[in-house]
């Protein structure tokens, strides 16, 4: 083994180490989260993105959705999952780590704490849930409150302040249930001026397009912020996983992404129907 293998080792092993401590299944330690990046200081690790909003309104399938381009119709509501995900942006691949936390109670990592762990976010509600769209407001207060305890030029609602604030993104979800429809897609325009996000309309059952762009979008935003870590071959890491879509592997090794699941709680997962486009 030559001197920059080991080194190479030594680097992942480092990373690996890094990553369990801010597993969502292990109580952080408070002193490593203080220590954490300001997300303006992104450097050379993975962009996170935390997917925020209440229990059953698509967070999974969002995050799958956009990996995997499918649309599975049944998750196990309690698995949270950390995806890492590389991808292409305007010609230059960014790294991701996706936190897809459960709409439940999880009594392991606190709201704050994995809002803490993140450097942009996605509020999803469903615009069938007119409860789901009310708490946007909570986690993006959340959100400023958290962010701004670390980073003291955050003035929240100022916006002239606005860019020192985490990149967040609204997304109305399931939008193909047009006689359920609660939240008419004014309001959620409104709401995301009004809390200086971005916003889309989605139906992650009907299109994978729709989710594509939304996320592209946010990914476009996180290159603009993070423009140090966009540099191409830097974040170069590239595994496919075999643990969520074993099945999928060969198909999706033809495509240019890849996902490797960090962590995800050994419960089994429930599945129904799986769509693709
Ligand atoms: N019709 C429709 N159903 C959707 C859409 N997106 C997700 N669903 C369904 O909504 C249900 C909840 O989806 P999940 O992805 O598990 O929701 P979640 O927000 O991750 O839920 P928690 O894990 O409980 O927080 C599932 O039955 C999905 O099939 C959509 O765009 N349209």
């Amino acid at each position: 083994m030559v001197l920059s293998d080991v080194l190479n080792v030594a680097k992942e092993l480092s990373e690996k180490h890094r990553l369990k401590m801010t597993s969502p299944f292990i109580k952080p330690n408070p002193k490593i989260l203080k220590k954490r990046d300001s997300w303006t200081q992104g450097g050379n690790r993975p962009i996170r993105i935390v997917v925020l909003g209440q229990a059953a309104v698509g967070k999974t399938a969002l995050v799958v959705r956009y990996i995997t381009r499918r649309f599975i119709g049944d998750y196990d509501p309690t698995l949270e999952t950390i995806y890492k995900y590389s991808t292409y942006v305007d010609g230059d691949e960014l790294q991701f780590e996706i936190l897809d936390t459960a709409g439940q109670d999880d009594k392991a990592m606190t709201l704050e704490d994995k809002i803490r762990w993140g450097d942009c976010f996605i509020i999803v509600y469903s615009i069938t849930d007119k409860c789901s769209f009310d708490e946007i407001t909570r986690i993006k207060f959340l959100i400023n409150h958290v962010h701004g305890l670390q980073n003291d030029k955050v003035k929240v609602g100022s916006s002239n302040d606005r860019k020192f604030e985490p990149p967040v993104m609204l997304v109305g979800n399931k939008k193909d249930l047009l006689l359920d429809r609660m939240v008419k897609p004014q309001e959620g325009e409104n709401m995301a001026k009004m809390l200086g996000c971005m916003f889309f309309e989605v139906s992650t059952r009907e299109s994978y397009a729709e989710v594509k762009t939304a996320l592209d979008s946010l990914a476009r935003e996180c290159k603009k912020r993070f423009r140090s870590s966009a540099s191409p071959g830097n974040l170069r890491r590239r595994i496919s996983s075999g643990r969520l879509f074993s099945s999928d592997k060969k198909k999706s090794s033809d495509r240019r992404f890849s996902v490797d699941v960090m962590t995800e709680t050994p419960r089994t997962t429930r599945r129904a129907a799986i769509y693709s486009e």
